[in-house]
């Protein structure tokens, strides 16, 4: 099993490419299911959840083509004929975002049959609202042996337009619906939906797919049916995290270091949180040029959802914290269970303590290096940027957690003068 093996305290300097988001060419790709014509996708990150989808797309009959096989960023799709409507346990325990085939499939083809996902590292994430949603929009659902088994109601095959409130917002939720409510009949409103931007690329690349959707960026998308999406080509927004982690980093470390291809647009609550830790930053349409000279001041925050704080950006905050001139509370509302990464933060020399969903930090001169096991995806990525900034080695286990949603992490950050390197 592959390993990083960090030597910390070098400064980070020089530029790097952000890649497409993972959390919007997930849901995109099983866009693609929605029509028999060739979608074609710009920007598509290299990482271990992509290829993962990839494969489950292709178990299921669909054509999955890179033009450049030395390009893994464009590629076309197309699901011409779907031979197998389904989502095995092996797929889904790997990856849960492959509970977005359940709408695609079921709107298509009006039948599906997907693994529940189980709990996982950060919570038990049920999906319970992506049933209710579909059951709404007529579908017969059931549970049977660990498998969610849709079909779309008789004789017309076809689900019909519903007006769903989800109990609580969720992203995968609000992508599943939207892209189960595209090919329905009639009109579906969707209440209390994500205003993720990964959800607003996700209903852009389906408007250009032929679908009418309006509503985008609110909390209300509304989506009237239609019989058939054609296919298109599209570029995949730019990964908020991967920015926000590269900020991160940087601001842990010292350094100077310019950041393109990127959205600063969407990133305006971290970017805020960022300026109060002493990052200096100029900003354009699509570049961050980001430096710090002192040590960070903390910052206290809660994650929220879109375009509050993200959770996906708690970790990685709580490394920067934890070297901090001071102290600083971290609240995490979205999941009952993400603060896997303390234990690890302490045997680097943190000081955090928890109690319940909040996190106190109080900054240390420095931390010191040590092995520690990476729990989850962005666990690991906080435990890369503490491993950076802590004095001597650190060596980082179970990175296949780093590589479900990272592309090419390690590398990007030797370029920027990281002393990381991948050890089996
Ligand atoms: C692939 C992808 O895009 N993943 C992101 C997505 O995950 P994901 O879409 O799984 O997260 P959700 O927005 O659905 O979850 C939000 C909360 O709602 C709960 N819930 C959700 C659905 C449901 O049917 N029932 C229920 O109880 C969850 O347990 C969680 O506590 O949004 C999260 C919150 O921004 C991010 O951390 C993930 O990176
Ligand atoms: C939690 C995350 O991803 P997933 O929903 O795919 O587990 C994440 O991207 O931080």
């Amino acid at each position: 099993m592959d390993k990083l093996f960090i030597q910390g305290g070098k400064p980070l300097h020089g530029e790097v490419r952000i890649a497409g988001a993972k959390n919007a060419a997930l849901p995109i790709l099983c866009a693609a299911l929605l029509t028999k014509d060739l979608v074609t996708l710009r920007n598509l990150p290299d990482l271990q959840d992509v290829r993962t989808m990839l494969k489950l797309l292709s178990q299921m009959g669909v054509s999955v083509n890179f033009p450049d096989p030395l390009d893994r960023t464009v590629v076309e799709i197309q699901a011409h004929t779907i031979a197998k409507a389904e989502a095995t346990y092996d797929m889904v325990k790997t990856m849960r975002a492959s509970i977005l085939v359940l709408g695609p499939l079921l709107a298509r083809y009006g039948n599906a049959r997907v693994s529940l996902p189980g709990g996982c590292a950060i919570g038990a994430r049920p999906v319970d609202q992506h049933i209710k949603g579909m059951q709404a929009m007529g579908a017969k659902m059931h549970i049977e042996h660990g498998y969610i088994q849709a079909n779309a109601p008789q004789p017309s095959g076809r689900l019909h337009g519903a007006k769903i409130l989800t109990d609580m917002i969720t992203v995968t939720g609000t992508e599943n619906l939207m892209m189960a409510a595209v090919l329905a009949e009639g009109k579906t409103v969707l209440e209390n939906a994500a205003r993720e931007p990964e959800v607003t690329d996700l209903a852009k690349l389906l408007i250009a797919m032929g679908a009418k959707i309006t509503g985008l960026g609110t909390d209300q998308l509304t989506i009237e049916g239609v019989e058939a999406l054609h296919g298109a080509e599209y570029e995949i927004i730019a990964d908020r995290i991967e920015t926000g982690t590269f900020l991160c980093a940087v601001a842990a470390t010292t350094g100077e270091i310019k950041l393109t291809h990127c959205r600063p647009d969407t990133l305006e609550a971290v970017i805020t949180k960022l300026q109060e830790a002493g990052l200096e930053m100029s900003i354009g349409d699509n570049w961050i040029l980001a430096k710090m000279q002192k040590r960070p001041q903390p910052v206290s925050f809660r994650t929220s959802e879109y375009p509050s704080f993200p959770t996906d950006m708690q970790a990685q905050f709580m490394a920067l914290n934890t070297i901090a001139n001071g102290s600083a509370r971290v609240t995490e509302t979205i999941f009952e269970n993400r603060f896997m990464h303390v234990q690890e933060m302490n045997r680097l020399g943190a000081s955090i303590s928890i109690d319940g969903n909040i996190a106190m930090v109080d900054g240390v001169d420095h931390l010191s290096g040590a092995t520690v096991m990476a729990t989850d995806l962005r666990a690991s990525a906080s435990l890369v940027i503490a491993g950076l900034v802590a004095q001597g080695d650190t060596l980082i286990e179970r990175i296949y957690h780093l590589d479900r949603g990272y592309d090419r992490m390690e590398v990007k950050l030797s370029a920027l003068g990281a002393q990381i390197e991948r050890v089996k």
